[in-house]
C-alpha cells in the first residue's frame, strides 16, 4: 500500500517532467497519467514507454552528481533489453553493447537497461562492478594484477572460473537470473579492445608492460526512473585520462606504479620535497593521454573535462534546471585546482532519474 502511494507520487512527478522536457501534448500527457495511476492501482508497478525509458535513462545521467561528464548527457544510445528471459541472453546484450560502445575506438556512450525488479519474473544481477576489468590474485609475494578485484577474483574463482596470473587477466562476466546460481561467460578478445601505454619521450613503464582497456562500461549501479527501479543497466562513457593514470596505476593500493615510473625517470625519490611522486603522476597521466590518441580510442583530459562541465552548467542555466554535484568527486584527482570546478561549489541533493549505488548481489 505504501510502496503503491509513493511509486504513484513518483510516476506522476516523472511522468510530468518527461511530458515537458520532450514537449508532449497536454492531452496525451493527460492520458498517459491516468493509464500509468489505473496500472498501478491494478498491479502495484507500470512500465515505462520506450520513449519514457529513453528519456529517464538521459536524465539519470543528467543527474548524476559525482559525473564530471555531463555535458552529452542528451547523446546516448539505449538498449531497450527489458525483454531479456535468460542469462545467455543477457550475455549477447552485453557483448552487442561491447561492439557498439568500442566502435573501433570511437567511444559511443551507451546504456542497456535489463528487466525492471518487481514485475513478477525475477530480475537479474550482474555481479561484475565493470564489464571489462582486471583479476587480482593474493599472493604470498604480494598482489598480481588489480588489487581492487582480489575479491570479485575469488568468487570467480570459486564459480570455477581460473586466470592465466598475468597482472592483466580479463575477468569474465557473472550474470545471475533471480536466486538461481550465477553463470560465468568469457568475454571474445574480439569485445575487449586494450590500449598499450607508451610514453611520447622517455621508457617510463621499462620493466612493466602497462595497458588498459578502453571503454568503462559500469554494471553494478541501480538505475531509479519514476519509481521503476532497473537493477541491471550497464552504462559507458569513455575515460578521463587522471581515472588510468592518476588512480588504477597510481594508488598504492592498486597498480603502485609511481615508485617504478619515478625510478625509470631517474628521479629522487629519497625526499617528499623532490615532488617525485607528483613528477612521475604528471609522466604517467602524460603517458595515458599519449597512448589513448596514438591508439585512436576516445579519452578526455581533465582540463578539457572541467571546461566542458562548465558548458553543462551554462546549458542547464538557460534550461532552467539546477545542476547538483558532489564536489568532492566533481574535482580530478590531479591538480584539481587549476581546473574550474575545484572554485565552485556545488549542492550535493538526489534528483530522480538518478542512478544510486546496491548491495553486492554475492555475499
Ligand atoms: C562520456 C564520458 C564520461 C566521462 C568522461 C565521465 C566521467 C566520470 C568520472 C571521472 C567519474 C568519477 C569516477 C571515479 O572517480 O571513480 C564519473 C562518475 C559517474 N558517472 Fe560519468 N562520465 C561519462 C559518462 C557517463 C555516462 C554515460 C553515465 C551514465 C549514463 C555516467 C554516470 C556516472 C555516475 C552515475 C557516476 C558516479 C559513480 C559512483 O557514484 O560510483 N557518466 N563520471
Ligand atoms: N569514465 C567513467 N568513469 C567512471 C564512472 C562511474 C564510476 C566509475 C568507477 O567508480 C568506482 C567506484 C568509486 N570509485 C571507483 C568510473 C565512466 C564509466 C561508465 C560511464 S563513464
Amino acid at each position: 500500500e505504501i510502496g503503491e502511494h509513493s511509486t504513484q507520487s513518483e510516476a506522476k512527478l516523472f511522468l510530468a517532467r518527461v511530458a515537458e522536457e520532450t514537449g508532449m501534448e497536454e492531452a496525451a500527457a493527460a492520458a498517459r497519467r491516468r493509464e500509468v495511476l489505473a496500472e498501478i492501482a491494478a498491479t502495484g508497478t507500470y512500465s515505462h514507454t520506450p520513449e519514457e525509458l529513453t528519456h529517464g535513462a538521459k536524465m539519470a545521467w543528467r543527474n548524476a552528481n559525482r559525473c564530471i561528464g555531463r555535458l552529452f548527457w542528451n547523446r546516448m544510445h539505449v538498449f531497450d533489453e527489458r525483454g531479456a528471459a535468460s542469462e545467455q541472453a543477457v550475455f549477447d546484450a552485453l557483448l552487442r553493447h561491447l561492439a557498439f560502445a568500442t566502435n573501433g575506438g570511437e567511444i559511443r556512450p551507451a546504456i542497456t537497461i535489463l528487466p525492471q525488479a518487481g514485475d513478477g519474473r525475477d530480475t537479474f544481477r550482474i555481479w561484475n562492478h565493470q564489464l571489462l576489468r582486471y583479476a587480482g590474485y593474493e599472493s604470498t609475494a604480494g598482489v598480481v594484477g588489480d588489487p581492487a578485484s582480489v575479491g570479485f577474483t575469488r568468487i570467480c574463482e570459486r564459480l570455477g572460473w581460473r586466470g592465466e596470473g598475468t597482472p592483466f587477466d580479463l575477468l569474465p562476466l557473472v550474470v545471475q537470473h533471480g536466486g538461481k546460481p550465477p553463470r560465468l561467460f568469457e568475454i571474445p578478445r574480439t569485445h575487449a579492445l586494450e590500449v598499450p601505454l607508451s610514453h611520447p619521450e622517455r621508457d617510463v613503464f621499462a620493466g612493466f608492460s602497462a595497458k588498459w582497456y578502453a571503454v568503462p562500461v559500469i554494471s553494478d549501479m541501480l538505475l531509479e526512473i519514476g519509481g521503476i527501479r532497473y537493477p541491471a543497466a550497464p552504462f559507458n562513457g569513455w575515460y578521463m585520462g587522471t581515472e588510468i593514470g592518476s588512480r588504477n596505476l597510481g594508488d598504492e593500493a592498486r597498480y603502485n606504479l609511481l615508485p617504478r615510473v619515478a625510478a625509470n625517470l631517474g628521479l629522487d625519490t629519497s625526499s617528499n620535497a623532490s615532488l617525485w611522486k607528483d613528477r612521475a603522476l604528471v609522466e604517467l597521466n602524460a603517458a595515458v593521454l599519449h597512448s589513448y590518441r596514438l591508439a585512436g580510442v576516445t579519452i578526455v583530459d581533465h582540463h578539457t573535462a572541467a571546461q566542458q562541465f562548465s558548458v553543462f552548467e551554462r546549458n542547464e542555466e538557460k534550461a532552467g534546471r539546477d545542476v547538483t554535484g558532489r564536489w568532492s568527486w566533481l574535482i580530478p584527482p590531479m591538480s584539481p585546482s587549476a581546473t574550474s570546478v575545484f572554485h565552485k561549489s556545488y549542492e550535493d541533493r538526489i534528483v530522480s532519474p538518478q542512478f544510486l549505488h546496491q548491495n553486492p548481489p554475492y555475499a
